[in-house]
C-alpha cells in the first residue's frame, strides 16, 4: 500500500513541462495544453501557493516557426531557433497568465548561474523577490547564449536545481508519459507503472531509457537524476503525464497519480546541496585506503597525509572530486588548498604543512563541513 501523499500543506512548488508537452510534433505550440497548465498554476497561485514554472520548448518552437524539418545540428542553428522560439513561448504564457489575472516574469538561466556561488545567490534573491511580488517565474535555460559545452541541455536537471535553489517542497515533472515504468513502455508493452519510489538506488536508475520522441532530449535518465537531486534537497518529485485532466491540481491535492519519489530523511544542508549538484567540479584528489575509510565511515576531514595524487589544475575554494584507490568517487568538496600547493604537501603530516609551504592556513585540505559523501 502506498502512503497517502500529504501535499496540501505545501507552500512552494516547481512545475516542469517538457518540449513534448508544450509543442506538437509539428513544432507548433500545443495551445490547449499550455492554457490548461497555466489555468491550474494560476489557481494554485490564487490558493496562496507559490509556483515556479520551468518550461522547455524554445528550440522546438523555433524549429517550427523557421519551417525546419528537424532540430539544427549546429550550435548557432540551435541558438537561433531558441531565440525565435523563446519569444513565442513567453508571449503565449504571458497572454494566458494575464487572462487569468496573474503576473508572470521570464527568467533565463545558464549553468554558471548555478556553478558560481555569487551568481547562485543572486539568482535565488531574484526568484525570491519575484515570489514576494506575487509573480510566477517562467524559467528556461538561456539557450541562445549557452553553447553546448557549458549547457545543462535539458530542463529536468534545471528544474531540480531551481527547486533546490528556492527551497521548494514539491517538484512536478510533466511529460508525455504517466510516470516511471519498469521499462520504457514504448519498447516494452508489458512495462508496469511504479507508483512510488522511496529511494533512488542502482536498480531504479537502471530502469531509465532515453527520450521517447524526437522532440524530447533527456528521457527518463535525466528525470531520475532530477528526482535524486530533489530527494537530497528534501523535495518530493512527482512524475506524471501533462495531458491528464487537471493533473497539477490533482497532484497538489495529494491524489495518487504518476510516480512519487520521496525526499531523503536526512536532506543535505543548503551549502552542501550546492557543492553536490550546482558547483563546477575543477579537479580530482586521489586518496589512500586509510583516508577513504576516515572520510566515508568516520566523518573525518581530508588531511594531506592521505593524499596520493591529483588531477587537474584548481584553486583554493574550487570543488573537487575525491576518489579512493579503486578510482571510485567517495565524495566531493571545497578544497582549502590549490592543486599546486597539494602537490607539495601530499603525503605530509599536518604539522609539516607550514615547513613545506612556508605558511599554513588550514590543517585540512577539505574540511568535513564542506564535504559531501554518498551521491
Ligand atoms: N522506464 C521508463 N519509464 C517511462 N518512460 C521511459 C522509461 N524509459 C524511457 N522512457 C521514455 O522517456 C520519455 C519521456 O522523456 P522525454 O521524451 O525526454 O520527455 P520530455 O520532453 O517531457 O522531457 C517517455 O516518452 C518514454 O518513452
Ligand atoms: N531549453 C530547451 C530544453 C530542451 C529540451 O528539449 O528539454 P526536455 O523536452 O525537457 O527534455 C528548450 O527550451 O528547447
Amino acid at each position: 500500500m502506498s502512503e497517502k501523499r500529504k501535499f496540501n500543506s505545501i507552500k512552494r512548488i516547481v512545475v516542469k513541462v517538457g518540449t513534448s508537452s508544450v509543442a506538437h510534433p509539428t513544432g507548433k505550440l500545443n495551445l490547449f495544453q499550455i492554457e490548461s497548465l497555466v489555468r491550474q498554476l494560476a489557481d494554485l497561485h490564487n490558493q496562496g501557493q507559490e509556483v515556479l514554472l520551468v518550461t522547455s520548448g524554445a528550440i522546438g518552437t523555433g524549429v517550427g516557426r523557421l519551417g525546419l524539418t528537424a532540430r539544427p545540428k549546429t550550435i548557432p542553428g540551435k541558438q537561433a531557433a531558441a531565440a525565435v522560439g523563446q519569444g513565442i513561448l513567453m508571449h503565449i504564457y504571458e497572454k494566458f497568465f494575464s487572462e487569468y489575472g496573474v503576473t508572470s516574469g521570464q527568467v533565463l538561466l545558464t549553468r554558471e548561474d548555478f556553478s558560481d556561488r555569487r551568481r547562485f545567490l543572486n539568482a535565488r534573491n531574484a526568484l525570491h523577490a519575484m515570489l514576494q511580488y506575487g509573480v510566477i517565474p517562467v524559467i528556461n535555460e538561456n539557450d541562445t547564449v549557452a553553447v553546448d559545452e557549458i549547457k545543462l541541455g535539458e530542463n529536468d536537471t534545471l528544474s531540480a536545481l531551481v527547486a533546490s535553489l528556492v527551497d521548494a517542497e514539491l517538484l512536478i515533472l510533466l511529460s508525455d508519459i504517466e510516470g516511471l515504468y519498469t521499462a520504457d513502455p514504448r519498447k516494452d508493452p508489458g512495462a508496469r507503472l511504479i507508483p512510488e519510489v522511496k529511494e533512488i538506488d542502482n536498480e531504479i536508475e537502471a530502469l531509465a531509457g532515453g527520450a521517447g520522441s524526437k522532440m524530447g532530449t533527456g528521457g527518463m535518465t535525466t528525470k531520475i537524476q532530477a528526482a535524486k537531486i530533489a530527494a537530497h534537497s528534501g523535495v518530493y518529485t512527482v512524475l506524471a503525464h501533462s495531458g491528464e485532466k487537471d493533473i497539477i491540481r490533482r497532484i497538489a491535492a495529494g491524489e495518487q497519480v504518476g510516480t512519487v519519489f520521496w525526499p531523503l530523511a536526512n536532506k543535505l544542508e543548503n551549502k552542501k546541496q550546492w557543492i553536490a549538484y550546482s558547483s563546477a567540479v575543477c579537479g580530482k584528489i586521489l586518496v589512500d585506503e586509510g583516508a577513504a575509510t576516515a572520510l566515508a565511515r568516520q566523518g573525518k576531514s581530508l588531511l594531506p597525509s592521505g593524499i596520493t595524487g591529483l588531477e587537474g589544475a584548481f584553486e583554493m575554494g574550487n570543488t573537487v572530486i575525491i576518489t579512493g584507490p579503486d578510482g571510485k568517487e567517495i565524495g566531493r568538496g571545497i578544497t582549502n588548498y590549490s592543486s599546486a600547493e597539494i602537490n607539495l604537501i601530499k603525503g605530509a603530516q599536518t604539522r609539516d604543512i607550514a615547513r613545506v609551504l612556508g605558511y599554513k592556513d588550514y590543517d585540512e585540505v577539505v574540511h568535513r563541513n564542506n564535504l559531501v559523501l554518498d551521491l
